[in-house]
């Protein structure tokens, strides 16, 4: 695991090796020996293979190869890998670590609450910019002290993912609600998803809720699932149960919270470590929104903003060796036998950062968003919620909330290294962890004029 992770976070192109096609298992050529074709991507850090424990893995790297197997041979790579870490855990429950048809059916229910709630209502958006409101009020209020930045974008985060849940949002100082933020912090950077406590305080917010619960009206996830667990209630075999309920509960927060608020720490932090960028993003917010809270509508009204955002969560790479796949059949990828079941690694730092892809892949360059015109460009190897099948089910939600929290905060605040720091002296180094963060600095908030 040393090697694997060490080329992970270093050079992706150290993992290329040659590779001779086999039809059982893998068969590797020495590089440069006779007969032995190169495939750019495919890993082999040891003579048979990378083992983890007695699994075989592949290593995917680079973004034609990882696109091939995520995006172009999709139903192939749409397994997860049996982990047993995260089996003990969720033994098969919710959507992270969940297979086969329980995946399916938890899948494509978290996808379309999450869309009727997004979509028309607006329900999301709402409680998103109403939450933006509170979190620049906490700052405000905090005048002169140092503060938690870390954990103050983690409450605002998981009230809004509080509120997609119940319905309804809790104080930053809620004495519940802060342990479990703690504990879910703590868990996530241990690896370990000590989640009782947080059912334990859904069952009773839920149970509070369901005095109030209106069939015709369904406003928050919870109420979804408890009808159509009621639906189903004489199918002995529902998918509706309550082991899936916990489990689901349990991955929207610990999927939901740190990936994006980790990624909003990376913004302050980036925006600090490059002035000139943070003005030009607050001039378009003076030009576009002037002091009207913003709103998703502004947003392709501003492509510079757009583009800084893209680059933040680019160069930021929080998922680095994304989550671990698995293969549901036999498949042959670029030529190369894979059997069923084998362990599947698509590395995002490698597309995110792939030389063939982006122009400055070791710098903050938000023009790799930006066409000569200064109009906003996508980009296909753009894939920090990765790709496919298993692509993440909080994408849209997690853009809202990062063109949302990060508008506002700039809107509001000036940022500046502290006292006798230089902005070029800012460390980028990321913090070493399942999810990669920025590594911890002062930073000072100006209220802007
Ligand atoms: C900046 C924020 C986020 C990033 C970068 C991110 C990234 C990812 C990545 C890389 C995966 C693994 C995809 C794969 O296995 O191929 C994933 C899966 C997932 N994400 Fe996110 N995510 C973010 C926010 C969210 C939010 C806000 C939610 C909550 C709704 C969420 C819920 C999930 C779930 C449930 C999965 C598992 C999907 C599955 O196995 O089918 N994520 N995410």
């Amino acid at each position: 695991s040393d090697s694997l992770s060490t080329a992970a976070f270093s050079e992706p192109k150290a993992l290329t090796c040659h590779w001779k096609p086999a039809h059982h298992g893998f068969e590797k050529t020495l590089p440069h020996s006779p007969g032995g074709k190169s495939i750019s991507g495919v890993a082999l850090l040891t003579s048979n293979g990378i083992q983890m424990g007695f699994t075989k893995t592949v290593v995917l790297s680079g973004y034609e190869m990882v696109k091939e197997a995520l995006v172009n041979q999709a139903d192939a790579f749409a397994e997860r890998a049996e982990v047993p870490a995260f089996e003990e855990l969720s033994r098969g429950n919710g959507i992270l670590f969940s297979h086969g048809e329980n995946w399916k059916v938890m899948r494509r229910f978290t996808l379309s609450t999450l869309r009727d709630l997004g979509m028309g209502k607006r329900v999301i958006e709402d409680h998103i910019v109403e939450e933006c409101g509170h979190l620049i009020e906490n700052i405000d209020s905090q005048k002169g002290k140092p503060i938690d930045l870390t954990m103050i974008m983690n409450a605002a985060v998981a009230n809004v993912i509080v509120s997609i849940l119940l319905g309804e949002r809790f104080s930053y100082t809620d004495p519940q609600f802060t342990r479990l933020l703690h504990l879910i912090n703590e868990t996530i950077k241990l690896y370990l998803f000590l989640l009782d406590e947080l059912y334990a305080f859904t069952q009773v917010a839920f149970t509070k809720h369901l005095k109030t619960l209106d069939r015709n009206d369904q406003r928050s996830l919870i109420d979804a699932f408890f009808i159509r667990q009621q639906e189903e209630k004489s199918d002995t075999k529902s998918y509706f149960n309550n082991d899936n309920f916990k489990s689901l509960i349990s991955n929207l927060f610990s999927a939901g919270m740190d990936t994006t608020s980790t990624t909003l720490c990376w913004g302050i932090l980036l925006m600090t470590k490059y002035p000139k960028i943070q003005q030009k993003v607050q001039e378009e917010i003076e030009k576009v929104l002037g002091s009207n809270p913003p709103r998703m509508e502004y947003r392709s009204k501003m492509p510079y903003t757009d583009a800084v955002i893209h680059e933040i969560q680019r160069f930021a790479n929080i998922l680095p060796m994304n989550l671990p796949h698995a293969t549901t059949m036999d498949v042959t990828l670029k030529g190369y036998f894979i059997p069923k079941g084998t362990y599947i690694i698509p590395l995002l730092a490698s597309v995110l950062q792939d030389k063939s892809e982006w122009e400055k892949p070791d710098a903050f360059y938000p023009e790799h968003f930006l066409d000569a015109e200064g109009k906003f460009v996508k980009k296909e190897a753009f894939m920090p919620f990765s790709a496919g099948r298993r692509r993440c089910v909080g994408e849209t939600l997690a853009k809202m909330e990062l063109f949302l929290f990060f508008t506002s905060l700039l809107q509001r605040f000036s940022l500046h290294s502290a006292p006798g720091v230089s902005s070029s002296d800012l460390d980028l180094t990321p913090e070493v962890g399942l999810t990669s963060g920025p590594l911890p600095h002062k930073i000072c908030m100006a209220a802007r004029a």
